[in-house]
């Protein structure tokens, strides 16, 4: 079990609604419709691959040694809990910067690799890829820092990437992976990430630079001095921190985050529950929490949690039919819910045809990134309108994991575990694709029927909400394409 400091967050800023920025930009990011989109790049080697295989492909750690290198920037769509779609663009590190004034747009071939520190330089990166493109379009870079390795020129990229990245998009937010921490002492993490922190934060109070003051305070942006939401965080595929660090990253992306958010405070004060997490079952992620502090001991036996039910119920459950709702005939409530569930279901996968139509269009024709025809229509009929992977000759891997996270993961699904010390866990299913996992004093079991209640309504509440969101994220898309 990892200790609970393998995931820090420094100079947090927080989200600044009132940065002064361009409409564009503020559009882009404000518009709770538009797929979240993540920029994960880093240095050759450094793990970016073996992330993404490990969350979103239950790849085990161990097998990620025979990864083969990725030459190209790659487009992976992924959906937690079936309502919450981001994408991931892996931009390799093997791709250089390079001037554009140089390049010529003939892919890089004959020019020379520029300083990182050249702002002006480094426009187009090898592979006729444009930076500030990629910049432009992502709502957060994930970089992924090798803690094993000399990581001073990965700084120098990084520094590079934000420095680009603060004049074009500056609602960006920037989540430094100081990754490969399993084989560092306790003292060499806290040593490591002390170290790449000033590193960072020297290169922007750097006045000679011509940088704007690095702004350490939260909520203070203004157009003079604008601050850089920074984010860093002590990973390893080899324990729970990589999935933590992750869930971190997605939270902040998604638009429903803050009533989620709401609705399990309002679950805690009125359950006596200590923590809860709603978790996706098949990545687990989770896509939201209560407001208070996590306890990454508790992440991590929530995961566990997962894990053992999904593998009990496989064992000694019953597959339900197409994933159709068994219920206990005295429920109204359950059936109510149901109802709602089947109609969101079936909205949801319309969703997913359309938005996936929407990015496919946007993201293939403006990054270089081609899809074949033929595998376009096999998407698109797709019984859940994703595909469970697709690997693309030329350039791109895409993926989804928007499958069901097992078939005996139903309505049906809820476990209660008591640990040693008094406390105990509780699951229950949401939906198809979301667990409920609360932590809480053994005693407030005593009170069981009034937390199953409550989490009832929680659910509904829950479905309702993604319910909602889902027709506003419609009515938004068919406006726009009148538009168009
Ligand atoms: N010890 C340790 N090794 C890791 C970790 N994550 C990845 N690795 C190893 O790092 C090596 C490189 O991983 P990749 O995922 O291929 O790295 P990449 O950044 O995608 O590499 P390129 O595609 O070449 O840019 C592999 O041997 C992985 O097993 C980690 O958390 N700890």
């Amino acid at each position: 079990m990892s200790d609970p400091t393998t995931t820090t967050s420094i100079n947090d800023t927080g989200g600044s609604d009132s940065s002064n920025i361009n409409n564009q930009t503020s559009n882009r990011n404000m518009n709770p419709f538009i797929r979240p989109r993540i920029l994960l790049t880093g240095l050759r080697r450094s793990g970016k691959t073996s992330i993404q295989r490990v969350i979103f492909t239950k790849m085990q750690p161990s097998q990620t040694q025979f990864l083969e290198s990725t030459p190209h920037l790659t487009l992976n769509q992924f959906s937690c809990g079936s309502f919450i779609n981001f994408q991931v663009q892996e931009l390799p590190g093997q791709l250089t910067l390079f001037s554009s004034g140089l390049s010529g747009g003939s892919g890089g071939n004959h020019v020379q690799p520029s300083s990182y520190d050249d702002d002006t330089m480094t426009n187009v990166i090898g592979g006729n890829y444009d930076l500030e493109r990629l910049l432009k379009r992502c709502n957060a870079v994930v970089y992924i820092i090798d803690a094993q390795d000399d990581y001073s020129e990965s700084i120098l990229r990084l520094n590079t990437i934000i420095q680009k990245g603060r004049r074009i998009n500056p609602r960006i937010r920037y989540e430094i992976f100081i990754h490969k921490v399993d084989q560092l002492s306790e003292e060499a993490k806290i040593e490591t990430q002390r170290d790449i922190h000033n590193q960072v934060r020297d290169r922007f109070a750097d006045p000679i630079g011509g940088i704007d003051s690095w702004s350490p305070t939260p909520h203070t942006s203004n157009s003079s001095s604008q601050e850089i939401l920074i984010n860093f965080h002590l990973t390893s595929i080899f324990d729970h921190s990589i999935f933590e660090a992750f869930s971190k990253v997605i939270q902040k992306l998604i638009p429903q985050f803050a009533h989620l958010e709401r609705l399990l405070n309002y679950l805690l004060s009125t359950s006596n529950i200590e923590q809860a997490f709603l978790f996706d079952v098949q990545t687990k992620i989770s896509i939201a929490t209560d407001s208070s502090p996590t306890d990454i001991q508790m992440y991590e036996l929530c995961c566990d949690m997962i894990d053992l039910l999904i593998n009990m119920s496989e064992i000694y459950g019953q597959p339900s039919e197409n994933n159709i709702r068994r219920l206990s005939d005295d429920d109204e409530d359950e059936d109510e819910y149901v109802n709602e569930e089947d109609e969101n279901n079936q909205g949801d996968n319309s969703e997913q045809h359309e938005w996936n139509l929407v990015a496919q269009n946007d993201d293939y024709n403006e990054n270089n990134v081609q899809i074949n025809g033929s595998r376009k229509d096999s998407y698109l009929n797709s019984p859940l309108g994703t595909p469970p992977v697709m690997n693309h000759q030329s350039s791109t891997l895409l993926e989804t994991t928007n499958e069901p996270a097992s078939a005996v993961f139903d309505s049906m699904s809820s476990s209660v575990i008591k640990l040693t010390g008094g406390r105990a866990l509780y699951l229950k299913e949401i939906n198809r694709h979301l667990a409920l996992i609360c932590i809480l004093r053994e005693e407030a079991l005593t009170k069981q029927a009034l937390i199953d209640y409550n989490v009832r309504q929680l659910k509904k509440s829950i479905i309702k909400l993604f319910r909602l969101n889902y027709q506003m994220s419609r009515s938004h898309v068919s406006s726009s394409t009148m538009l168009d």
